[in-house]
């Protein structure tokens, strides 16, 4: 049988979709289909032309079209669901709950129909909960239904913390644990710098700004912007994991999945370390926590709670 590019389809056609879209294609890890509302058809269409048209620049070959029709979107291997609103300054994520449940549940409806052996990565937010709704529309085995967070959230960390130490963003190593709010866990203890432990390189009160302007950096964007939120970094960590998968790779990234006691939590999405590959989600690191690091993450664990207890209406 003929070996065919992998078939990628992105949902929601805004910022985060059609720039997830782009990146993507020029690094040709598969055709995409760039899906929106019926009302966008004609400027879905139009982005993904115009996208295509980069290709001969950029030397790429994948295919772009833009369609509000699912039945292009048939037999997709991987599909990344962007769509829904936006929070505006002012707003916490758990304000779009309910309109992006909506959304959410109804993309999966024509996700589970159209390509029920996808994996699929969630991104519209409060993504937590989001990824909880969609698996539950879905009913797709765990290690299919992901959610992105703190690949953006340990991005962020690991940048302003480069920036602190005036060093390459190469050499910061990082993990966030948690919900994708502003009560999530960046594990200071495992976090490095070409090897060496951040607490022998910065002073505690330089490691506590970082990190709370880490827990807030959604928010630092969404205030700079003034209408609508983060979209390049986003899309950049929407495409590593679409990347793991579709390679293989068995990256060691934090990944919203589904928790089934570990960590003490049962039937929780939120934020672990897991080893991402060709299967999905292939296996859920549990990382030795301190007893104060446990009660920051029981923390941003009640806030998911919370809101998913919101989606459960
Ligand atoms: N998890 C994260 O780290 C993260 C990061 C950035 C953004 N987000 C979230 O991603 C979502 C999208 O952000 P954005 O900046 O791209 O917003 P956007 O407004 O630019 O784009 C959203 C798109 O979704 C489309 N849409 C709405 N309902 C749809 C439906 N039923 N089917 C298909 N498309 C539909 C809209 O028409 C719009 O084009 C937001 O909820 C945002 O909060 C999450
Ligand atoms: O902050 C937001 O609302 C968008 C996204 O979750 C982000 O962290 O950039």
């Amino acid at each position: 049988m003929a070996i065919r590019r992998a078939k990628i389809t992105v949902v929601g056609a805004g910022f985060t979709g059609a720039t997830t879209a782009l990146m993507l294609a020029q690094k040709e890890l598969g055709d995409v289909v760039l899906v929106d509302i019926p009302q966008l058809e004609n400027p879905t269409k139009g982005k993904a032309l115009d996208m295509l048209e980069t290709g001969p620049v950029q030397g790429f070959d994948s295919n772009i079209i833009g369609t509000s029709n699912y039945e292009d979107t048939k037999d997709s291997d991987v599909v990344i669901i962007t769509a829904g609103i936006a929070r505006k300054p002012g707003m916490s994520r758990d304000d779009l709950v309910n309109t992006n449940a909506g959304i959410v549940r109804s993309v999966c409806e024509n996700v589970k129909k159209y390509s029920p052996n996808s994996y699929v990565i969630l991104l519209s937010n409060p993504v937590d909960a989001m990824t909880y709704a969609a698996n539950e529309t879905l009913g797709f085995p765990k290690n299919r239904v992901i959610g992105q967070s703190g690949v953006l959230d340990t991005a962020r960390y690991c940048t302003f913390i480069a920036q602190e130490l005036n060093v390459s963003v190469e050499d910061v190593r990082g993990v966030v644990l948690g919900g994708h709010g502003d009560d999530m866990v960046p594990l200071v203890r495992y976090t490095s710098v070409g090897g060496v432990p951040i607490e022998k390189l910065l002073p505690q009160e330089r490691i506590d700004a970082i990190v709370a302007r880490t827990r807030v950096g959604g928010g630092e964007i969404v205030n700079l912007l003034g209408n609508g939120s983060a979209y390049y970094a986003p899309a950049a960590s929407i495409v590593q994991m679409t990347e793991a998968i579709l390679k293989d790779k068995k990256r060691v990234l934090p990944v919203i999945a589904l928790l089934e006691g570990e960590y003490g939590y049962e039937n929780l999405f939120m934020g672990v370390m897991a080893v991402l590959g060709g299967d999905g989600i292939e296996k859920i690191i549990e990382i030795e926590l301190t007893a104060e690091e446990k009660a920051a993450l029981d923390k941003s664990a009640e806030s998911v709670r919370n809101v998913i207890k919101v989606v459960n209406g």
